[in-house]
């Protein structure tokens, strides 16, 4: 079949027949990436050239063909895809054709045609225009790329300077201290009301914990953050106000300060000029623009300021958001992580893309009576594409969190319980990961050095009731995580929200490690992991004044019943031992019911049960051992086939920790133990 036969041709309106469409080629961090895209446009283009050629053989001469160049979004590394628009007039009518090219490898790059009867639902839907782009608004463009990514590296090793600005807002402050002394005097009440007043350090652990970090505390992290990112920082602004102001965030005379002090900054270098001004806050994207327009002293109307001799002084801003966002794009490893934060990326950049675009907004309705009304307007048609991609990826990852429903699926077949490790960034979950086993995972003084998952099987010493547990590393968290990471990072939270036993790491060596601790708590409730069975580690105590770890050990030894807690380093190897104990105490309240009739060839697995189970019934009758009561469950997926209650009670599904059994598996404990069980369920 030739490629135009099998290429849609769909009959959107183009408002300008006559125009050719043209395109833009993002930019990607990758340095092959310029390559593939060249190739990709250029196969694109003599494709153009071919179904021009293949069309005029089914159209009058009276057809006029113009085609386009491709328009480029870069998925990973390793895909792209390509939206080709060729506009056909005939007559007056118009159509546009449109093609999506995935980028395989170096090499091969493979066509993706839309077609609207076979893969619509896969691939976007035609695109009827792009308007012509200028060499400016290329740059504008990949610009905005460039700022979402970070490209230090490829600019000839140049570090990217910045500035750092932070905010106070006193009225939220006053309004979280108000809301945290509220919450302190009902537990105060409560404790009283109770007459129970054991446990005077809740009392400070609750008055510590509130959740609003200091400005000082927040402009800690920030400088974390701007040095993972590979920022060179060179100043900072503080501003402590009233009100936020609604416009530029921070008032007017900081802004004509921070604008003196990059002045001031570059004045004395000539080599890296410092023209990014990152924000510790969550800008909208109106005040981004304004900042823009206010630091570069004057109206940017494109929402950059680039024009000839002025692209490399221009000043940026970036917002918490896009800083955490450029993180995870350059410690991604795996195509799901990448995926996931491409997403994220483009869910940020679609609310951005309003201001993006009013220079070009046009509407096209000079076409005489009848054509006359709004065409569609180059933020109509970006925000399609845009949206197509988001949808595109979606379903990409759709892809990906089905293939990892089936290995979980699996492993839960194999019937070992799962542990998972979530925790702060940089609170050292790959590090104790490591410490068990030898997974090699990058654990780095740096932030968000774990975005994808790792799970490995872990044989734990001295484990009674689960001598084998699978160990799951994942993403680690942080105040304020931007939702759009939440909503895209939801196949790899999904394995946190599995796990039958959450093992929260703390760096009780941060001073914030209590609001931190609620931070993810937080989160995990936000992904609806809120109430798994959770053992809380304190981590890093070898950090801390030996009395503080003491402390700290006798506070985890002493944590109420049903609560697990436990003082490490998962650096100097202390504390494993306890760790492995408490680990011991959380899952045995995964022990699944177990109600079996085994041979007396089977004497082994019964000495077995009774070492780690609990066993209520071991009854020695005509047919063999009757045994009843708790085990773990992978013995108990080894034992089903002497089970005698009904089939598919082991490993059922656990919610909250425990186990259900489906209403019909119910079983009468005490009624069995004195032999009056349903006879029925006992062949
Ligand atoms: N002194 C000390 N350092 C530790 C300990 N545990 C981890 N670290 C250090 O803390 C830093 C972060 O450790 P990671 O294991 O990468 O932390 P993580 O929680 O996996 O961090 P992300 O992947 O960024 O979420 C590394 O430099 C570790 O060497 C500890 O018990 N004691
Ligand atoms: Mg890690």
């Amino acid at each position: 079949m030739s490629i135009s036969s099998r290429l849609s041709t769909t009959k959107r309106w183009n408002p300008d027949p006559g125009a050719a469409a043209t395109s833009f080629i993002t930019r990607h961090p990758s340095s092959s990436w310029t390559s593939w895209a060249r190739k990709a446009s250029s196969l694109s283009l003599s494709l153009a050239d071919n179904l021009d050629n293949d069309e005029d053989q089914h159209h009058h001469q009276e057809e006029t063909s113009s085609s386009s160049p491709s328009l480029l979004f870069p998925l990973n590394d390793h895909d792209a895809s390509v939206y080709y628009s060729n506009t056909i007039s005939n007559h007056g009518e118009s159509n546009s054709r449109n093609m999506f090219i995935d980028i395989i490898d170096d090499d091969e790059l493979q066509l993706m045609l839309n077609d609207d009867d076979d893969d619509s639902d896969n691939y976007p839907s035609a695109i009827t225009t792009v308007v012509p782009l200028t060499d400016m608004e290329e740059r504008i463009l990949s610009d905005r790329e460039t700022r979402l990514f970070q490209y230090t590296k490829d600019k000839a090793n140049k570090v990217e300077c910045c500035i750092l600005v932070g905010v106070e807002d006193l009225s939220s402050l006053r309004k979280a201290r108000k809301e945290s002394s509220r919450n302190i005097r009902n537990n105060n009440n409560e404790e009283n009301d109770d007459g129970d007043n054991f446990n005077n350090d809740n009392i400070i652990i609750t008055n510590d914990s509130s959740t609003a970090w200091t400005l000082e505390e927040s402009m800690g992290e920030m400088r974390e953050l701007i040095k993972t990112a590979g920022l060179s920082l060179q100043g900072e602004i503080i501003q402590r106000l009233q009100e936020i102001n609604p416009k530029t965030y921070i008032g007017s005379g900081k802004v004509k300060e921070a604008r003196a002090l990059l002045d001031d900054i570059n004045g004395g270098s000539n080599n890296n000029l410092c023209c990014t001004v990152v924000f510790d806050a969550e800008l909208t994207p109106g005040q981004q623009r304004a900042l823009e327009n206010a630091f570069n002293r004057k109206v940017i109307e494109n929402d950059f300021a680039v024009g000839e001799g002025v692209d490399d002084d221009v000043i940026k801003v970036v917002d918490r958001t896009a800083l955490i966002l450029d993180i995870f794009a350059q410690h991604a490893r795996t195509r799901e992580g990448k995926l996931q934060v491409d997403l994220a990326l483009h869910e940020y950049r679609r609310t951005r893309l309003t201001k993006m675009w009013t220079h070009l907004e046009r509407q096209s309705g000079a076409g005489g009576v009848g054509l006359r009304g709004p065409g569609e307007t180059q933020l109509e048609v970006d925000k399609r594409i845009l949206r197509d991609r988001i949808n595109l990826l979606k379903s990409k990852i759709d892809d990906v969190q089905k293939q990892r429903g089936l290995h979980r699926r699996g492993r839960e077949r194999g019937g070992l319980p799962t542990l998972s490790l979530v925790g702060y960034t940089n609170a050292g979950k790959s590090t104790l990961l490591n410490r068990l086993t030898d997974a090699g995972i990058l654990a780095e003084n740096i932030l968000f050095a774990t975005v994808d998952p790792t799970t490995r099987r872990v044989k734990l010493p001295g484990y009674r009731t689960h001598p084998e547990v699978l160990l799951t590393d994942t993403v680690g968290f942080i105040q304020k995580l931007p939702t759009q990471l939440v909503a895209a990072f939801r196949a790899t939270l999904e394995e946190v929200k599995e796990a039958d036993v959450l093992v929260h790491i703390i760096d009780v060596s941060n001073p914030c490690w209590r609001k931190q601790e609620v931070s993810v708590t937080s989160v995990l409730n936000e992904i609806g992991a809120g109430d798994k069975p959770t053992i809380r580690v304190f981590n890093k105590i070898d950090l801390l004044d030996p009395e503080d770890a003491e402390i700290l050990k006798y506070e985890a030894a002493t944590c109420p019943d049903g609560e697990f807690s436990v003082g490490i380093s998962s650096l100097t190897g202390e504390g494993l031992g306890d760790f492995v104990a408490v680990c011991e105490d959380a899952l045995s309240g995964l022990l699944v019911p177990i109600e079996i009739l085994l041979p007396y060839s089977c004497g082994h697995e019964v000495n077995r049960m009774h070492e780690v189970g609990s066993l209520e019934v071991v009854d020695y009758r005509e047919g063999g051992t009757y045994v009843y009561g708790k085990v773990p469950r992978s013995l108990a997926m080894m034992l089903e086939e002497y089970s005698i209650s009904k089939k598919g009670s082991v490993g059922t599904k656990t919610t909250r920790g425990k186990k259900v059994i489906a209403p019909e598996d119910e079983i009468d404990w005490a009624a069995l133990g004195k032999g009056r069980h349903d006879k029925k369920k006992i062949r």
